[in-house]
């Protein structure tokens, strides 16, 4: 139970459903050390103070993955709204099925492509669960 005198502080991420051309989604595994370590998510992050969800999921694509994408390439999809232990998290999700390069684990993460039933047997982080269901209908 949160105690209502200190509540928990709002976080909000961006994250992105990269869909290739064969209907697949990139899922990325979590860093051993953080947040949910080993579990499978969507790639993005924080949105920092200033920034808008878009050019904070634009950027977190760069640093993370290398690929570039545009703001006019970011479809909203949906949102979850989960408190963890520290933080209530907003995960808003955004749809995205162009970009240019080619997505690697800029920072030593394993990533791979699934099709969107795969995602409901798949450890994620459990703020994501109602989301698969979006996804699955979306594409
Ligand atoms: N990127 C991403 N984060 C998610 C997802 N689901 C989910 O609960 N989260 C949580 O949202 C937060 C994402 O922030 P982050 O990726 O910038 O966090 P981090 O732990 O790398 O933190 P740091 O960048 O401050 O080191 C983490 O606590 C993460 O566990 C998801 O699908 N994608």
């Amino acid at each position: 139970m949160s105690d209502p005198d200190s509540p928990l502080p709002t976080v909000f991420v961006s994250a992105a459903a990269l869909i290739d051309r064969d209907g697949r989604v990139l899922v990325t595994k979590r860093l051993p050390g953080k947040h949910l370590a080993g579990t499978w998510e969507f790639p993005g992050g924080k949105v920092e103070a200033g920034e808008t969800p878009e050019a904070a999921l634009i950027r977190e694509l760069a640093e993370e993955l290398g690929i570039d994408t545009h703001e006019s390439c970011l479809a909203p999809t949906g949102f979850a709204s989960h408190s963890y232990a520290a933080f209530h998290l907003i995960l808003l999700l955004f749809a995205c099925r162009k970009w240019t390069g080619s997505a690697k684990g800029r920072e030593g993460q394993a990533l791979k492509w699934v099709h969107t039933p795969q995602l409901f047997s798949l450890d994620m982080p459990p703020a994501d669960r109602p989301l698969i269901g979006v996804l699955d209908a979306l594409i």
